[in-house]
């Protein structure tokens, strides 16, 4: 790490900066007016060694009721044996069809991550949040923006805010996009000394997207439609990487580090660090906790996949819970469509769902669909600009892009629809 941690411009340097010292403060605007979005003046709150967390970290009862001691069964679907084909995709296809058709999460092994990559990015992750404020600062989200660094997306929200900073960058394939994005943004904004830890999110970011394309193939196989459908549809897709960074946490009962959502983008692959838990999905009324298995990655689909599978494959309702004592890392894979692709479920879907139902030959050649047209490009920007993701952003949108979308002012209202405590613009 090219600064070293334990200096902190946070005014703490008299003191060993450890793990367990990263990122205890966050940003909070000094006034309402703050929140209309730019580049304003914030102040710092120190969160370390307070004994309460402060007001607007403290989310509604409902968001924290308890979470179930009942750890989530999920299928571990070995990819590395689906992509050699016969039993191996059969089974892998079944085990994902049964998954999806339920909660939307699957664990996935045979993946050919390479452990110390993985071990490369979590480390990396653990040096960036370990950095003096000031210096993360320089990735500084822009307003409307998905990527940069966040502190408790105080920049966004003034209510429910996460007790995380997070970390996100855009990825484009180096084999399609013929250059080597993630290296460019942290050299372009952190500066040159960060070129190595481009690299390992690069190398990472390469890696995620293969497997999140072979796991395409397994999920063509599981609706029907091939092999390759849904693989071609993502192959030229801009991803999402988001490095997130739980600290210790005084009332670890009374807030979250991700509310309750549905990822909007199509497949999200979850490297959790150690044998810490913290994610949970919510099943029959119950949150229940994803243990991390050591060598899997969680997968679970998002809404754009949802939508491309006409609802079929339900998109995971899931958030992610703090701890009093211990530190938490993740790091999140969203694979996402191309921005100017239309996202529509394939013809040979709907037609082999009207087909089952013996609608094919008169009346209704199609099965109907469940969700409109869309772009990537919409809905990314609804969940940066009009709406904080939570567990009805595609209905939600839906909505938004019935009263116009982006191009009509009465969208904008059609998007204010939801719970005060949840939206708001940025
Ligand atoms: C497109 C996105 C929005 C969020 C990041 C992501 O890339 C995928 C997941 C979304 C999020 C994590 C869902 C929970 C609420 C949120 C605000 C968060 O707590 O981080 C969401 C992200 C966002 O930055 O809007
Ligand atoms: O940290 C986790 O386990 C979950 C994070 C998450 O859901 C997200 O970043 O979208
Ligand atoms: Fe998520």
């Amino acid at each position: 790490m090219p600064e070293d941690p334990h200096h902190s411009s946070r005014g703490s340097s008299d003191h060993t900066m450890g793990m367990d010292d990263v990122a205890r403060r966050v940003l909070l605007p000094v006034s309402p007016a703050d929140d209309a979005g730019g580049e304003s003046d914030a102040a710092v709150i120190d969160l370390w060694g307070q004994p309460k967390i402060p007001d607007p970290f403290v989310w509604p009862q409902a968001d924290a009721l308890a979470s179930s001691e009942r750890e989530l069964d999920t299928p571990v679907v070995d990819v590395g044996a689906a992509m050699r084909g016969g039993d191996g995709m059969r089974l892998a296809a079944e085990q994902v069809a049964a998954a999806c058709a339920s909660h939307g999460l699957f664990q996935v092994t045979g993946h050919g991550l390479d452990p110390a990559l993985a071990r490369a990015a979590l480390d990396g992750a653990a040096g960036f949040f370990r950095l003096p404020l000031a210096t993360k600062q320089r990735a500084r989200r822009a307003p409307g923006n998905v990527t940069g660094f966040t502190a408790a997306h105080i920049d966004r929200f003034t209510a429910s805010l996460p007790w995380k900073e997070t970390l996100s960058f855009g990825h484009r394939d180096h084999r399609t996009s013929g250059s080597h994005v993630v290296v460019d943004y942290f050299t372009s904004v952190l500066g040159s000394d960060f070129k190595p830890l481009g690299a390992v999110y690069q190398d990472y970011c390469e890696a995620m997207k293969q497997v999140s394309l072979a796991i395409m193939e397994v999920i063509g196989v599981s609706l029907g439609v091939g092999r390759s459908c849904y693989r071609d549809f993502f192959d030229d897709g801009c991803s999402i990487m988001r490095c997130n960074y739980y600290p210790p946490c005084p009332e670890p009962e009374r807030t979250l580090g991700t509310g309750p959502h549905c990822d909007p983008s199509a497949l999200t692959l979850l490297l959790q660090d150690g044998a810490l838990d913290g994610l949970q999905v919510l099943v029959d009324g119950e949150w229940r906790p994803v243990r991390p298995r050591p060598g899997a990655l969680v997968v679970n689909i998002g809404d754009t996949f949802m939508a491309l599978s006409n609802g079929r494959y339900r998109s995971c309702l899931h958030r992610a819970v703090v701890h009093r004592e211990r530190e938490r890392r993740s790091l999140a894979f969203f694979l996402c469509p191309r921005e100017d692709r239309v996202v529509r479920p394939p013809p040979r879907l709907l037609a082999a769902a009207a087909a089952a139902r013996g609608q094919d030959q008169e009346g209704q050649p199609q099965q109907p669909r469940r969700y409109p047209d869309f772009t990537w490009a919409d809905l990314a920007r609804f969940t940066q600009r009009h709406y904080r993701a939570d567990a009805r952003t595609l209905d939600a949108f839906a909505r938004w892009l019935g009263a116009g979308g982006p191009n009509c002012a009465a969208a904008t209202s059609a998007s204010q629809i939801q719970d005060k405590a949840h939206q708001e613009t940025v």
